[in-house]
């Protein structure tokens, strides 16, 4: 199945979350589920915070890259385009909250991400990271449409 991060165009699969072409990177794939988005994820033994579990750092990563990749998803979604289509939207993020609800063992995660609202450029992401039916981070995104100066210094 298509991911949403299979779409991307490749100046913005650099990501260290979501980028295609990062190959240190997390390479997260997401697609819809109905009106939700998913991701799966299994962390690494480096990614341990306490032996047995998933660094906050990396739940909080997870969510910001499920969370990009759903406002832009939600704005094709929207406009009834491909996500082929241009122009490409391409979100940044603006803030990411994240709270950790139970520790998250190291096994395989499951992202379930909804569209809060959509709104101008911005749209508002909420995500909740599953640990089997444990739900062990819920995070929220605000995702900004990048500005055409971003980057460019
Ligand atoms: C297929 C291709 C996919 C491509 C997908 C690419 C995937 C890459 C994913 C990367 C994930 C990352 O790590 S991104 C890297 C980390 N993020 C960054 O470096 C972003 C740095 N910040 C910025 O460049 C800027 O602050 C922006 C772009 C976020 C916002 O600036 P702006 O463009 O001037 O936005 P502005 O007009 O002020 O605001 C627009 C709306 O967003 C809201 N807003 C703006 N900033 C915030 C904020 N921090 N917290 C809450 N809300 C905010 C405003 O209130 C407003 O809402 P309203 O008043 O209209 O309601």
């Amino acid at each position: 199945m298509d991911a949403f991060q299979d779409h991307y165009p490749e100046n913005v699969s650099h990501c260290y979350g979501c980028g295609s072409k990062n190959k240190h990177g997390h390479q997260i794939k997401t697609h819809w589920e109905g009106d939700e988005t998913v991701t799966r994820f299994t962390p690494e033994p480096y990614h341990t915070s306490v032996p047995g579990f998933a660094y906050g750092g990396l739940i909080a990563s997870l969510i910001d890259c499920h969370s990009t990749g759903t406002a832009a998803a939600a704005m094709y979604r929207q406009e009834g385009r491909d996500m082929d289509s241009l122009p490409a939207f391409r979100f940044v993020t603006g803030s990411l909250h994240v709270d950790f609800l139970k520790p998250t063992p190291l096994g395989e995660l499951t992202l379930r991400g909804t569209v809060k609202e959509i709104k101008g450029r911005k749209v508002v992401v909420e995500c909740t990271v599953f640990a089997g039916d444990v739900a062990t981070a819920r995070g929220e995104v605000v995702a900004v449409q990048m500005p055409e100066s971003f980057g460019q210094s």
